[in-house]
């Protein structure tokens, strides 16, 4: 697959949901090198579904830009794709047709569709389930079938709105640990939004802080670590004591004694609450996309 990624600038974008809305985020300002991968976190509802959903052309700013490769961007483009918590597949096709369904809609031939579809499929390491039915995969293996699905547009930019908080921990790690290896092998860019800090220092070249009401990038943190990044690793620990400390810092509070740093960005009630609801708070997500996904509307 082609590698390639995107420069990314956000200059003085202010959203607003209505007229009489407060502002969601003001005059936010990001600039994000090409294949840098960038991990946004912040308390629930400071603005960072909405932030990602701009940066995805799938909703309009109030105010201000972004641009990708100095193109503005107001609409949804092949280019960048975005994945969510639910993987949104089509039960009654296979594993191989659901990866290909894109470029099926973009006209591509079968044979051509099967060369790029299989690639793509064991990028994710499906290649043993290409001709198995989705339904009967599991949750992690669906969430790479989406992956998979994203991939194969040969997209600049992938955008994930908290899509493995739904996952079993080793699940989770596993993907972790594979989306940061494809889309670095691939060359293009990674925007996560995530309530796990863990998450945030296992996946992320550069970790966003959101905070404040309205939103505001509060403060920023570089993970220059190395790769594989291992969880039990103390310099890993020790990047995630850090981006802890400047996350209760943007939220006004000393971090609590003995407090678990998982799922730090949620308010205590709603990381209680979300383990069975998928921990989505306010996320406009499936307000948008998902029309029939009770499970994600928690
Ligand atoms: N469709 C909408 N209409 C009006 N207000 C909205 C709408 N969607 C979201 N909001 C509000 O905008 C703010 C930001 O929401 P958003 O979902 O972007 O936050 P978030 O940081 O992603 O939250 P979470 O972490 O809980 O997903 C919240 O106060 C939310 O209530």
């Amino acid at each position: 697959m082609t590698v390639r990624g995107v420069h990314i600038q956000i200059e003085k974008l202010s959203h607003r949901y209505s007229a009489r809305s407060p502002l969601t985020f003001d005059r936010v300002e990001l600039e994000a090198q090409r294949g840098e991968a960038l991990a946004i976190i912040g308390r629930s509802g400071c603005g960072k579904s909405t932030l990602l959903h701009i940066l995805a052309g799938l909703m309009r700013p109030t105010d201000g830009t972004v641009r990708l490769d100095n193109d503005v961007v107001d609409k949804p483009s092949p280019r960048w794709v975005m994945m969510f918590q639910a993987p949104h597949l089509f039960p009654w096709m296979k594993v191989s047709q659901n990866v290909g369904v894109g470029l099926h809609f973009a006209g591509w031939s079968e044979e051509k569709r099967r060369a790029r579809v299989t690639e793509a499929i064991k990028l994710v390491h499906l290649q043993d389930y290409a001709d198995n039915n989705v339904q009967d995969l599991s949750g992690g293996q669906q969430q790479r079938v989406a992956l998979a699905r994203s991939l194969v547009m040969e997209p600049e930019m992938l955008l994930l709105d908290e899509p493995f908080s739904a996952l079993d921990a080793f699940t989770r790690a596993a993907l972790q640990r594979d989306v940061r290896s494809i889309t670095k092998r691939l060359g293009i860019n990674l925007v996560i939004v995530t309530h796990d800090i863990d998450e945030a220092v296992l996946m992320a070249d550069r970790a966003l802080i959101m905070a404040g009401s309205p939103g505001k990038i509060y403060d920023e943190l570089q993970i220059d670590l190395p790769d594989p990044r291992e969880r039990q690793d103390p310099a890993v620990q020790a990047m995630r004591a850090r981006l802890m400390e400047a996350f209760h810092k943007a939220a006004g509070a000393p971090p609590p004694d003995g407090e678990d740093t998982h799922d730090a960005a949620k308010p205590a009630s709603q990381s209680i609450q979300g383990i069975g609801a998928g921990g989505k708070g306010t996320t406009t997500t499936p307000r948008i996309m998902s029309a029939g996904t009770p499970a994600d509307i928690g």
